[in-house]
């Protein structure tokens, strides 16, 4: 299964709320959903099953779907076979899971997990990784697209801005679609993006999560 799902360089919006804002729920997300497409967003990136229904209700494009659950400090995006059952029910047009090697909460393996995934969910599959040997352990996996999404997030913090060496790599080495995702703010970050060889570009907190713009802003000022 071999599916770019979005369109050469396109940019995707990730549409999440932690239930600490008072953005989160399926609402809300599904607003931010709407003005994402009407920007010309070429899908959404969203997480769980209630905020997968409310988009794919009112919202024409390709979702990307994540389950977000367990422990921070391991596998925790999509991290099984019924979590990503959950979202492709929902109406997810694939998934997104973490592909990293770390272990994962059943148990099983990365290559189990997606050629499952393919088989009975019958979606296209992205991996979440933070380095190339993570993005060609996720490629050899049976990964359709490799992301960026969890550089700086597994160890050391990333910096400020989005990994572009890792999509530079990434890029060069893997016969696959290249999913630039994490810290991405700006048009030139975006663009950049793009020069390095990424397919899409997912930009999340930079355009739907309204209190971190805010705290950079009023931060800048200090
Ligand atoms: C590390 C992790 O769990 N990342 C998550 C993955 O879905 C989201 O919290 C991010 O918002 C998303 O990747 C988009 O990135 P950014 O919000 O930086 O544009």
């Amino acid at each position: 299964m071999s599916d770019a799902v979005f369109p050469l360089r396109s940019v995707v919006v990730s549409c999440q709320a932690q239930r600490d804002s008072p953005l989160y729920g399926p609402g809300p997300m599904a607003l931010m959903a709407r003005a994402a497409a009407a920007g010309g967003a070429a899908g959404i990136r969203a997480n769980g099953p209630a905020d997968v229904a409310a988009i794919s209700a009112v919202v024409d494009l390709p979702i990307l779907g994540i389950n977000k659950t367990g422990d921070r400090d391991g596998v925790y995006i999509t991290p099984t076979f019924e979590s990503a059952a959950a979202v492709v029910r929902a109406g997810a047009t694939a998934v997104a899971l973490d592909g990293t090697a770390r272990p994962r909460p059943d148990g099983g393996s990365l290559g189990e997990l997606v050629a499952r995934i393919h088989d009975e969910l019958g979606v296209p599959v992205m991996a979440d990784v933070d380095s190339l040997d993570a993005g060609r352990y996720a490629r050899a996996a049976g990964a359709d697209l490799v992301g960026t999404t969890l550089s700086g997030y597994t160890g050391a913090p990333g910096g400020d801005g989005p990994d572009l060496a890792l999509v530079r790599t990434l890029a060069d080495e893997l016969d696959c679609p290249i999913v630039a995702e994490g810290r991405f703010w700006t048009r030139e970050e975006v663009l950049a993006g793009f020069e390095a060889g990424a397919h899409t570009v997912v930009v999340g907190t930079a355009i739907t999560n309204p209190t971190a713009i805010t705290r950079r802003l009023v931060e800048a000022v200090r």
